[in-house]
């Protein structure tokens, strides 16, 4: 049975500034995600990654070059359409992003409640029933400052897969946390993602966490220079030279 992409990336580059200043970030990127598959994205500081990243949740617009999310085409989209994009797509970023004044429980239930459909009653046992998920059930109505960095970032999880999303983008979510508490988060986000069959890019410096993606692929001055699903290996200079010569 063929089962079509959550992602798929053709030809995708993207620029920075205007110009003179205008600057090639992404060079012809090209990229599938399978539902369930848990792709993680490794590469130099100032590579792309980021930027990869806000082109896939709809938080910027495609300029060149297709990208689709469960088949819809990204590239010429307006804003209304990138916000129900967005809806489909949990984030989880490396500082958490977590309201300080509200509790755990209403932390995840303003992710609930961007579904038009819910009443309040089910959106607060849903987000109470998904911090049980993610182990924090004795913490439902504690605030985030008085949680460890390990326990904010399992809210996150909970925040981001509640309304069970197809894909979820998650950026160095392991980043402030210790090694243990890193591992516990990944495993965790790597247990819910095949139960809910919920895709994660995940983007990291952490060589440690490798293990868990079915999926790695390596960034390098705006270029994939290795998938290892593809067996592609290519040297981000030649991407560009060729890039260049296509134009
Ligand atoms: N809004 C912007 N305007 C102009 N340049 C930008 C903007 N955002 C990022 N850049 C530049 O684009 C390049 C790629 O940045 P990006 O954040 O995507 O890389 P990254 O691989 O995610 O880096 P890091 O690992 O440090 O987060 C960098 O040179 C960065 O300085």
């Amino acid at each position: 049975m063929t089962q079509e992409p959550v992602v798929s990336v053709n030809n995708l580059n993207h620029y920075y500034g205007k110009g003179s200043l205008k600057r090639q970030i992404l060079v012809d990127i090209n990229l599938v995600i399978n539902p369930g598959e848990i792709v993680i994205m490794t590469g130099p500081s100032g590579s792309g990654k980021t930027t990869l990243l806000s082109l896939i949740g709809g938080l910027r617009s495609v300029q060149q070059g297709s990208l689709k999310f469960l088949g819809i085409e990204l590239f010429g989209a307006g804003q209304a359409e990138l916000v129900q994009i967005r809806r489909n797509i949990g984030f989880i970023f490396q500082a958490h992003n977590l309201l300080g004044f509200l509790s755990a429980r209403q932390n995840v239930q303003m992710a609930v409640e961007l579904q038009d459909t819910i009443s309040p009653a089910d959106a607060i046992s849903k987000s109470k029933n998904m911090l049980e998920v993610v182990g924090l059930g004795k913490s439902i109505d504690c605030y985030p400052d008085n949680l460890s960095g390990g326990q904010k970032q399992r809210i996150a999880i909970a925040r981001a897969l509640v309304n069970h999303p197809s894909l979820v983008l998650a950026d160095e979510p392991t980043a402030a946390l210790d090694k243990q508490s890193g591992r516990d988060v990944v495993e965790l986000m790597q247990k819910l993602a095949k139960e809910q069959r919920t895709s994660i890019l995940l983007v990291t410096h952490d060589n440690r966490i490798l293990d868990i993606a079915d999926h790695i692929v390596e960034m390098e001055d705006g270029c994939l220079v290795h998938d290892s699903q593809r067996e592609i290996i290519n040297h981000a200079s030649e991407v560009r030279n060729n890039h260049s010569y296509s134009l």
